[in-house]
């Protein structure tokens, strides 16, 4: 692909407001920014969406700038890689660190699609020009949850997601019934059950939930196999499903109606458009998730959720969501529940340089 350099840029911001699940509080949120310039000066970007501690997968920010600085950039010097569609096996030289190989993988997307100067999303055969969204309400106590969703319901959301442990789910998920009969809400556990709380969750199945959200433990498929057996309300896997193949067996198992894809987690677009293909053809819903990243992850969601089988609103929600300014521009809107699908080149944003820079803790240029 003609690659000249690529820039990673380290950055932290603070969130607008904390996001609290069961396993912990995030308050300022850092990430990785990736530049690929090829040889004729066309910039493509990717985002690394690890974070800072490893409490959602393996990662962090420090173990992806490490893979990417001296596994995953180095690679690509000898694979000579003409279309972003290959780098995924490239990259599966090395094990695991899915989040930094979608960062680079990401950015190559971009840049082909600038390079044949269509927006990404009709570059992956996404059909879409507006995209359902979506909102998640990370809350410790259920008087915030029902003035942040009051909020965001007034902002035009029209699917409201829930973090949810054992601890607070009945209290929550009622509170929330109690005023707002009709309101499409799933809830995401993050991992907070086990199957000893089967009965427990089967007190969930009377509220209507279109999901709940990885239960159990989050690498398993054979016990979400088994408590979707026992509970009407469909069960999604998030963190289980890290590469193709586990998509492929969670449905041959029947251990989930429908699969939140997210680009890090799988390690990347080719990935992830492979399992939303493989779910449309068997009937399995997907819908995209979020990462509480910022403009540039943001911007491939949207790319990604223009395809056909992306009928779900996903965890993608406005820039202002989460940032008092994005390093994007311009910065995503949702009107009436609604993201318009940019049909600019590639990502179809611009860098907001100046913001890049104000939140950057390092910049590092390495030659291809
Ligand atoms: O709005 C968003 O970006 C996020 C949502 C979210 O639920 C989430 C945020 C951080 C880590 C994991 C998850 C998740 O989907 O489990
Ligand atoms: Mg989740």
């Amino acid at each position: 692909m003609d690659i000249k350099t690529i820039t990673l840029y380290k950055i932290k911001m603070p969130l607008k407001t904390p996001f609290s699940t069961h396993l912990g509080t995030v308050k300022d949120r850092e990430g990785i920014i990736i530049e690929v310039i090829d040889q004729e000066g066309r910039k493509g970007y990717g985002e690394g969406v690890a974070f800072s501690s490893p409490w959602y997968t393996e990662e962090t920010v420090e173990t992806s700038y490490y893979m990417l600085k001296e596994f995953l950039i180095p690679i690509m010097r000898n694979a000579e890689i003409k279309h972003p569609s290959e780098a995924g096996r490239v990259f599966d030289a090395f094990r695991r660190n899915q989040m930094a190989k979608a960062a680079l993988e990401t950015a190559l997307w971009d840049l082909a699609a600038k390079k044949e100067d269509i927006s990404l999303s009709k570059y992956i055969g996404g059909q879409r020009e507006l995209i359902p969204s979506g909102v998640v309400v990370g809350a410790k106590t259920k008087e915030e949850v029902r003035r942040q969703i009051e909020y965001y319901l007034e902002s035009g959301y029209q699917r409201v997601k829930i973090k949810i442990s054992p601890a607070n789910d009945y209290e929550f998920i009622s509170e929330i019934r109690r005023f707002y009969p009709d309101l499409p809400i799933m809830a995401d556990a993050n991992s907070a059950y086990s199957l000893d709380d089967i009965e427990h969750l089967k007190r969930l199945d009377d509220f209507g939930l279109l999901m709940i959200e990885q239960p159990l433990e989050y690498d398993d498929i054979v016990d979400h196999a088994k408590l979707q057996k026992e509970l009407k309300t469909p069960i999604c896997l998030d963190e289980s499903i890290v590469t193709f193949n586990d998509a492929r067996r969670a449905v041959e198992l029947g251990s989930c109606k429908v699969i939140n894809i997210k680009i890090g987690r799988v390690g990347g677009l080719g990935t992830a458009k492979k399992i939303h293909d493989y779910c449309l053809d068997k009937g399995i819903q997907v819908w995209c998730g979020g990462m509480l990243e910022f403009g540039i992850s943001r911007a491939h969601n949207i790319a990604l959720a223009s395809m056909e089988g992306f009928s779900i609103p996903g965890d993608i929600s406005a820039s202002g969501r989460y940032w008092e300014e994005d390093i994007i521009l311009p910065e995503v809107t949702v009107e009436n529940g609604m993201i318009k699908v940019p049909d600019k080149p590639g990502i179809g944003y611009e860098i907001n340089e100046k913001r890049l820079n104000e939140v950057s803790t390092s910049k590092e240029c390495i030659a291809l």
